[in-house]
């Protein structure tokens, strides 16, 4: 699981915990944050293990599979959730905003999931790979130009991965979380005017918690998903079909 110091992936790796899993959690800066949701994953009586690195960097997602397997065994399932947002018009983006989000979001996707994947194919059994996109790979913001690109980027992978990976009996799948209150979007949403549109929007009466994504991930983590593959399935509250 990367991007498992808070948030969503946090929640994902507590719930995977809560059915049976060993997790290994890749973060990137928050240590205590890592070391919290080590600890509430043991105190589940599973192995935890909490790998620090930067997933923009190619290497980081090799080092994270080699580590992870060296601690837990082997990987049945690999989720992809580290992600950033840093909000930003349009007209005046700085290009070093656009370089690290699609570094962070995409390239550190694809290197993570390839090389999840290579252990899956050699390890001989199939296996699940989840990726974390968004509502927002299928709609627009305005200050998420640099962003959204990326989200429907994952998607693509996935259904991508989803053909080449078949043949290995590894099954590929997002998921396309509507708004999540986490940390990523909490400057964002002290826009009290904001925060009230964007809830009135959700046919079910609130924006999402992290602990909203667990079961949907772990649905596709599991034999319950067997069949499915190339899917995305929204975790939105109903947010996207809501036009009038
Ligand atoms: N919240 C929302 O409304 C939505 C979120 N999403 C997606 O969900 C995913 C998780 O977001 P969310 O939980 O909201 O965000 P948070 O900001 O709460 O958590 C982000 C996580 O990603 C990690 N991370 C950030 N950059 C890197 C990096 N370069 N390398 C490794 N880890 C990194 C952070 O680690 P650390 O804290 O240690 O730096 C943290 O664990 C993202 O991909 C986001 O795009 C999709 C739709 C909606
Ligand atoms: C960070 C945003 O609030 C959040 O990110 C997404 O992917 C959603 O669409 C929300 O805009």
């Amino acid at each position: 699981m990367t991007g498992a110091s808070t948030g969503i992936g946090r929640a994902a790796a507590i719930g995977a915990a809560q059915h049976g899993a060993d997790v290994a959690i890749n973060y990137h800066s928050d240590d205590a944050g890592a070391a919290s949701c080590v600890a509430e994953i043991k105190a589940l009586g599973r192995l935890a293990v909490a790998i620090k690195g930067d997933v923009a960097d190619p290497a980081t997602a090799t080092d994270f599979v080699t580590r992870a397997c060296d601690a837990l065994g082997k990987v049945d399932v690999f989720v992809n959730n580290a992600g950033i947002c840093p909000f930003h018009a349009f007209l005046d983006m700085p290009a070093e905003t656009l370089e690290r989000t699609m570094r962070v979001n995409l390239h550190g996707a694809y290197y993570m999931v390839q090389a999840a994947a290579n252990r899956m194919v050699a390890q001989g059994h199939g296996g699940s790979i989840i990726a974390v996109s968004s509502i927002s790979a299928l709609v627009g913001g305005e200050y998420q130009t640099h962003y959204t690109p990326t989200k429907a980027g994952v998607h693509s992978l996935m259904q991508s991965a989803a053909i080449a990976l078949g043949r290995h009996g590894i099954r590929c799948n997002s998921v396309l979380p509507g708004t999540i209150l986490t940390e990523i979007n909490k400057d964002d949403l002290a826009d009290e005017g904001k925060r009230t549109r964007m809830a009135a929007r959700v046919p079910l009466g609130r924006l999402g918690a992290p602990e909203d994504l667990a079961g949907p991930i772990v649905f596709l983590a599991s034999d319950l998903a067997r069949y499915v593959t190339g899917a995305a399935l929204l975790v939105d509250g109903g947010a996207f079909v809501n036009l009038q």
